[in-house]
């Protein structure tokens, strides 16, 4: 048995405790195991004497060699000789491993313990073959266990041995069905992930071992590369620079299962972009391309049902083995022809990311409103229809969904982005929309840890290389923006592998405005007036796009555009909201209530409701509401104004609040607004409880 070749990938480590094991016999549990697809097991006895354990060892060896499978003899090297197995695992307090090496020699297998990133160092310079590392989750299975990591804390230790490629890794400690694949994806690094998972009581005490095993090797095999997650807008994008170096240094294979018009122009787009481009269109050749781990994308240009049968091929073998699939459904709404065919694909497997024009993605959502002509890529809807539509079909499908256009859309399910960039030069060439696809393969094979920072990832570089190429003195049109294109692509991954980023200062992107959409969809509903206000119109731009729809005429009652941090200003603090004590004009009252929402809640917000409390008027802040450019800043905020008497609460609570009673004629309007913004409220309150809100603002980079 090969060292180099050993899948890690469901380590069993046994226990014959009859705590563990039952009545049941230990043999006939062990090979149920490997009947169900366990690929490495551990002989892990802690008490009995050598005579007894050497027994135990040659006829489990006698075992697993039917399975070809090794087998490691935990803490003792003389069993391992005494019995010629593949080798042994070692902790930090037993042999060490210079002195195992010595005893072993070089051909058998030493695996070593590691619970923090120096042990793990020391370990592969030592010349582990892999590493244990754990404890992930509490266990009950080992007493004197030292760290509880969590897949934090492997990933800690996997990006401390990034620059040791040839080790292999497995986790342990409480990793059962329920949580493998979380520990998988979420400890995985944009460098490397785990080879596997060990596990003791998941098998060993399983009532079915062999399906136990069998399931837990589907879960392993099916690793997917997504993580829903909410993380904030900020933290996708500053990971963009990684992503387009780890395509620059790791030149992943993009597999291009693609239209002919587009096939040469991808090739070269991947080239440039640091990738490794390979158009093939036999179905047959992705179970040895999937083997490189880059990605497949399967672009439905020009579909036959030969080519509909190699598509469906490609991407079973793709997901068997758990490497990313990019899939653009061009044209999909055009004929009935292309409905069935993407009908098959999606009934045939699993994209990790589905990119498509508004009428692609509307075929993909099921939407026939729109008879598609050709691939062309004309619009009905608007921002925020995109943007929910995209959202709720990342949700469902649990993909990545990007809508092309003007402005692209890019949804996890949980958190939404709008990009703004590229420049009209890219809709007169050909290809542009299927290349594009090309670019995301690549990210993604890249940063497995979270497809959709991948996918904004390579927008920006595409968008911002054609922004950059538009303006180039030596582009005068289309035919002479292709160059120009391809080499501002390169020239990008380039600066960017040295440092140079100024690129990206061009980034555009939005997160979808979430609470204040649906706090103004809510102040609609009940006719509560709205007060607007910017800082600095013509430098800091105009109150976003995406909130005009629900700013009608007939309830805002100023909009004001301002140089003072607060929003109390005249005419709103002279005719509105008058200062309550003094005044004897006509304004909402004594008691009167308002609700703030809004971005700087440490400049802004602040100030306000610092005014509003001192005119006398009763002051809500809508937490998931207000955000800051620094998200630190937030919570500090909040805090104050609470002290200085503020009602900080949530746009949920405050909509309830105001209409105290569910008989009013508008409650089903509201429960309405709550369903729709469901997914929204739920992403912004993650964020909020990591200690910040990236809800309800836009912020630009
Ligand atoms: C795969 C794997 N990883 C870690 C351990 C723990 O080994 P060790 O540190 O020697 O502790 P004991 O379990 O032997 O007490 C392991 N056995 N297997
Ligand atoms: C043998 C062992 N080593 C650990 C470490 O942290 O190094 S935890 C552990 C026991 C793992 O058992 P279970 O999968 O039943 O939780």
């Amino acid at each position: 048995m090969e060292k180099k070749k050993v899948d890690y990938s469901v380590y069993l480590v046994t226990d014959s405790r009859p705590e563990v094991l039952g009545q049941r016999d230990f043999y006939t549990v062990v090979e149920a195991a490997l009947k169900g697809g366990v690929t490495c097991v551990q002989l892990r006895e802690k008490t009995g004497d050598t005579g007894a354990l050497i027994q135990t060892a040659r006829r489990l060896h006698e075992i697993t060699q039917r399975y070809q499978v090794p087998l490691l003899i935990n803490d003792r090297v003389d069993v391992a000789l005494a019995v010629n197995c593949e080798g042994v695992h070692i902790g930090q307090d037993d042999m060490s491993l210079p002195e195992a090496r010595r005893l072993l020699g070089p051909d058998k297998i030493i695996g070593v313990s590691a619970s923090t990133p120096d042990e793990a160092r020391e370990a592969v310079k030592g010349g582990a073959d892999y590493l244990g590392i754990g404890t992930v989750y509490s266990t009950q299975t080992k007493s004197n266990t030292k760290h509880i990591l969590g897949p934090e804390g492997v990933r800690d230790i996997l990006e401390a041995i990034s620059s040791f490629p040839k080790v292999r890794t497995v986790c342990i400690g409480g990793i059962n069905e329920e949580n493998a694949q979380e520990v998988l994806s979420k400890s995985a690094t944009s460098k490397r992930k785990l080879d596997g998972i060990a596990v003791v009581s998941a098998v060993m005490a399983a009532s079915n071992p062999l399906d136990a095993a069998k399931r837990l090797a589907s879960l392993t095999t099916f690793q997917s590369s997504k993580i829903i997650g909410t993380r904030a807008m900020q933290d996708v994008v500053s990971s963009v620079p990684a992503i387009v170096k780890a395509v620059h240094e790791q030149t992943p294979l993009s597999h291009n299962m693609t239209n002919l018009v587009v096939q040469n122009f991808a090739a070269n787009i991947a080239l440039a972009i640091g990738a490794s481009p390979i158009m093939s269109n036999h179905g047959d050749e992705a179970e040895d391309l999937c083997k490189h781990k880059g990605s497949l994308v399967i672009n439905m240009g020009t579909v036959d049902d030969k080519a509909l049968g190699n598509y469906v091929k490609a991407l079973k073998a793709y997901n068997r083995a758990g490497v990313p699939v990019v899939f653009d459904p061009v044209g999909a709404g055009a004929t009935s022809v292309r409905r069935n065919a993407l009908k098959t694909l999606l009934d045939a497997g699993y994209m990790d990311v589905v990119k498509g024009n508004e009428n692609e993605i509307k075929a993909v959502v099921g939407d026939s409103s729109t008879q598609q002509r050709g691939v062309d890529s004309s619009s009905t809807l608007t921002d925020q229809e995109k943007a929910t539509m995209v959202e709720n079909l990342a949700r469902t499908k649990e993909t990545i969904v990007v809508m092309t256009g003007v402005s692209d859309f890019v949804s996890d399910g949980t958190r939404t982005l709008q990009i703004t960039n590229g420049h009209p030069y890219l809709a007169s060439i050909t290809g542009s929309g299927c290349t594009l696809g090309t670019t995301i393969s690549a990210a993604v094979a890249v940063w497995p840890e979270d497809n959709l920072a991948a996918v904004v990832g390579a927008i920006l570089h595409y968008e911002i290389a054609a922004e950059i190429a538009a303006s180039r003195n030596d582009v005068r049109g289309p035919g002479t923006f292709i160059p120009a294109f391809i080499d501002e692509l390169y020239n990008i991954r380039q600066n960017t592998s040295k440092g140079d980023l100024r690129w990206l200062q061009r980034a555009r992107v939005m997160d979808v405005v979430l609470t204040t959409t649906k706090i103004l969809r809510f102040a609609n509903a009940l006719k509560i007036p709205i007060y607007v206000t910017t800082q600095n119109r013509t430098r800091l731009g105009d109150t976003v796009a995406e909130l005009k729809p629900h700013l009608p005429s007939s309830l805002v009652k100023a909009d004001l555009d301002k140089t003072r941090f607060s929003m109390y200003i005249p005419p709103i603090s002279t005719e509105h909201f008058p200062f309550l004590a003094s005044s004897s004009s006509p304004g909402p009252g004594k008691g009167a209530e308002v609700a703030i929402v809004g971005i700087e809640s440490h400049i802004c917000v602040t100030q306000t409701a610092l005014d509003l409390l001192e005119a006398g008027y009763k002051v809500y802040i809508i937490a998931d509401g207000v955000s800051s450019c620094n998200s630190a800043e937030v919570p500090i905020a909040l805090d104050r104004l609470r002290q200085a008497g503020a009602v900080v609460t949530t746009s949920e609570s405050w909509m309830y609040e105001c209409m105290g009673d569910s008989g009013i004629g508008e409650f089903k309007d509201v429960v309405k607004i709550v369903k729709d913004t469901m997914g929204d409220t739920k992403g912004v309150m993650e964020g909020l409880v990591g200690g910040y809100s990236n809800g309800g603002r836009v912020s630009k980079i």
